[in-house]
C-alpha cells in the first residue's frame, strides 16, 4: 500500500515535537501499541535526521515515519537521505513540492485558502495540511470540497478526540493531532508511555464511532 493510502486509512497521524534519539522508540512503540501508526516528527528537533534515521532502523515497517514542520528544500532532503517516508509542512513552498516529486516522497504542505490549496495542487500536491484547521472549523472542510472535490485535506491544529469525527465525517481524509495526544518532553516513567499507549488507544477507539 502506498504510503497515502496508508495515511488515509490510518486517519491519525501523531505529530511529535521535541522528541530526541533516545525517546523517539519507546514514543513510537507506545503509540503503536495504541493503534496509531502513522507520525510526523518535526524538524526543528534537535539533530532531527539522527532521530529519524534511528526510528526507521528501529522500527522498520510498524509505523510509518515522516518528518513535520519542513520549511524548505535543504531540510526537506536532510530528512529524506535519514529516512522520512513523507513530509509535512505548516506552509506551501513550491521548491519544497519540486524536491519532494523529484525522489518521489509525498508532501503535504500546509494550506489555508482555497488559492492556497490550488496553488499546491497545480505545484504536484496529492494532499494538503489544512492549517490551523480549529481557526477554519469542520465545515470549511465541507465547503472547499465542493469546488475542489478531488482535494485530499488532512487538518491539523486543534484537533482532539471531541472534534477530530466531525472533521473526519466533513471529508477530511486524515487529522493530524500534536498537543492533545503527545508531549515528548514530558514523557518521563513506564507509566507515562503506558499512558500514551491508553490515549492513543482511545483515539483509535473513536474512530470506529465514525464506521458505526
Ligand atoms: O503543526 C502541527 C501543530 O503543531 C499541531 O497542532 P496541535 O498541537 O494543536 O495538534
Amino acid at each position: 500500500m502506498s504510503i497515502i493510502e496508508e495515511i488515509k486509512k490510518n486517519k491519525i497521524v501523531a505529530v511529535i515535537r521535541k522528541s530526541n534519539e533516545e525517546n523517539i522508540v519507546p514514543i513510537l512503540k507506545a503509540l503503536s501499541d495504541g493503534g496509531v501508526k502513522s507520525v510526523e516528527i518535526t524538524a526543528e528537533t534537535p539533530n532531527v535526521g539522527r532521530v529519524i534515521e534511528t526510528a526507521v532502523n528501529q522500527i522498520g515497517e510498524e509505523v510509518h515515519i515522516g518528518a513535520g514542520t519542513v520549511l524548505d528544500p535543504e531540510t526537506a532532503r536532510t530528512v529524506i537521505m535519514a529516512g522520512a517516508k513523507f513530509i509535512v509542512s505548516p506552509t506551501l513552498n513550491t521548491e519544497t513540492l519540486k524536491l519532494t516529486n523529484r525522489y518521489g516522497i509525498l508532501n503535504i504542505p500546509g494550506v489555508m485558502t482555497p488559492s492556497e490549496i490550488l496553488t499546491a495542487y497545480e505545484n504536484g500536491a496529492q494532499m494538503v495540511k489544512v492549517f490551523p484547521a480549529d481557526v477554519l472549523g469542520p465545515t470549511y472542510i465541507k465547503n472547499i470540497l465542493g469546488p475542489l472535490p478531488h482535494v485530499q485535506a488532512m487538518v491539523t491544529g486543534g484537533i482532539t478526540i471531541e472534534n477530530m469525527n466531525e472533521y473526519l465525517a466533513k471529508g477530511s481524509v486524515a487529522v493530524g493531532i500534536g498537543s492533545n495526544l503527545v508531549n515528548a518532553s514530558k514523557l518521563k516513567t513506564k507509566e507515562d508511555y503506558r499512558d500514551l499507549t491508553e490515549r492513543a488507544s482511545q483515539y483509535t477507539r473513536k474512530l470506529t464511532e465514525l464506521e458505526r
